[in-house]
């Protein structure tokens, strides 16, 4: 985003500070991305940390570096700010007397008993100096506008990287409550109870944020329409069915293999009667996964409409994997190999189907690969080479599983985008 900005503005950029992820200049040079690189005379300043997604010294330095920048402004300046997916650990700021290591303490604590990312980020915003409108109100008078990625669903723009330029709408007794339901209110540090305390009797109120413009420039929907577009170009029929896939893998994966049995009884007539059953469970799960946008009748009669042509169903958004084994994985991988077990379940009829599922970061969990794709012949061609499914994904060891099955060919490989607007499903239908 920076070199980009950087090459659009020339001469106008006078100067830049930004933080990004440990060691990810040195991951591009490898990956040959050289152009996604600041030049080497860039006006712009770049720290490295917040290694592991956590905040570190390396980010505080990087947080105080960007504060003095954005409190030097005048009614002059214009502040470009550019924010991702993982803003949040990259800009750490702690209002004192909080520490960073209480802050770290916190988030971590908060994070292992499974707070969401909007629960995660009130707290956060409460406890800095710069989230939840922080930084755009260092810059005031300035005028500010933030070029944003969302990697958050649903796009909120106080919610990604805690909102830096966002004024907060949270209260004090919203973090009490988030703290009171996980259990963290009565081991609090004294400083966190300082500040919360303190931010109730703040005169200033929330920040205001009148001299903002926020856009979101890249998204999980833009991703998907775009890819609908390509896919279109191919000769595809294609739908996006929902940009907010959400919950635990094996639902998820339930869910395409019902769509994909329905989908291919439409596609190819057969099975006459029967897929109604089945259509009744596809809706109800539908319906058990809260997926706000979900469009399933829309893509069900555009399923019907193609005509036996090929179809391409497109989704996005991030689910979950419960980690328990010690396996090499990611999400899309697991999900990906759940999902070829559940289109092996009965046959499909003369059709091909294809799955896959990829993050568009194009790193799926520690992993070097975007994801992988499996067709409905998943579960013989494993048996085939002796890989038992169920092994490995009770090991959450879908990357392994992947790289072993027939030689890697499955596995997707994109090399790192530089980017993260969550992950993209295809659910590709090919009559024979
Ligand atoms: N062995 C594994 N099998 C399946 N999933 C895994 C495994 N190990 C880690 N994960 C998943 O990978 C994710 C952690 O990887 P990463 O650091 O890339 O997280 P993230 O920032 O949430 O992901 P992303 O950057 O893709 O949004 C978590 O969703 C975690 O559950
Ligand atoms: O940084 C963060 O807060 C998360 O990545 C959500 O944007």
């Amino acid at each position: 985003m920076a070199a980009a900005a950087e090459e659009l503005l020339g001469q106008h950029l006078v100067q830049g500070v930004i933080s990004v992820p440990k060691g990810i200049r040195a991951a591009m040079e490898h990956a040959g991305k050289q152009e996604m690189l600041l030049k080497p005379h860039s006006h712009i300043q770049v720290f490295e940390g917040a290694e592991d997604n956590l905040p570190d010294h390396d980010a505080l330095r990087a947080a105080l570096a960007i504060q003095q920048l954005a409190e030097g402004l005048t009614a002059d300046d214009l502040l470009l700010v550019l924010i991702s997916g993982g803003g949040s650990a990259l800009l750490p700021a702690p209002i004192p007397p909080v520490t960073l290591e209480e802050k770290q303490t916190l988030t971590k604590l908060l994070a292992a008993r499974g707070a969401t990312i909007q629960e995660l980020n009130t707290i956060r915003k409460a406890l800095s100096q710069l989230k939840g409108g922080g930084l755009a109100q260092a810059a005031y008078p300035a005028q500010v506008v933030s070029l944003i990625l969302s990697d958050v669903i649903g796009d909120p723009l106080e919610v990604i990287a805690s909102g830096p330029t966002v004024a907060s709408a949270h209260s004090v007794q919203d973090c009490l409550h988030i703290l009171n339901h996980y259990g963290l209110r009565a081991a609090l540090p004294r400083s966190v109870k300082t500040v919360l305390s303190r931010a109730d009797s703040d005169p200033r109120g929330p920040h205001t944020c009148g001299h903002v413009l926020n856009v979101i420039i890249g998204s999980n929907s833009l991703a998907l329409a775009e890819a609908q577009r390509q896919a279109e170009l191919l000769g595809y029929h294609a739908m996006v069915l929902s940009t907010a896939m959400q919950g635990d893998v094996k639902s998820v994966a339930q869910f395409y293999g019902l769509l994909a049995r329905v989908a291919a009884a439409s596609l190819t007539s057969s099975m006459a009667g029967q897929p109604l059953e089945e259509e009744e469970k596809l809706y109800q799960l539908a319906a058990e996964l809260q997926l706000p946008d979900l469009q399933l009748e829309e893509a069900l009669e555009a399923v019907a409409k193609a005509n036996g042509g090929p179809v391409c169903l497109l989704a996005g958004g991030e689910p979950t994997v419960q980690l328990q084994g010690s396996g090499k994985g990611g999400r899309n991988q697991e999900l990906a190999l759940h999902v070829g077990t559940e289109l092996g379940r009965q046959p499909l009829g003369p059709i091909d189907v294809l799955f896959l599922s990829g993050g568009t970061d194009g790193q799926d969990g520690p992993t070097k690969v975007a994801g992988a794709w499996v067709m409905s012949d998943l579960v013989s061609q494993a048996s085939a080479e002796g890989l038992s499914i169920a092994t490995f994904l009770s090991h959450n060891d879908s990357y392994t599983f992947f790289s072993r099955l027939q030689g890697g060919a499955h596995l997707l490989h994109t090399g790192l985008t530089g980017t993260n607007v969550m992950d993209v499903h295809l659910l590709i239908f090919r009559p024979q």
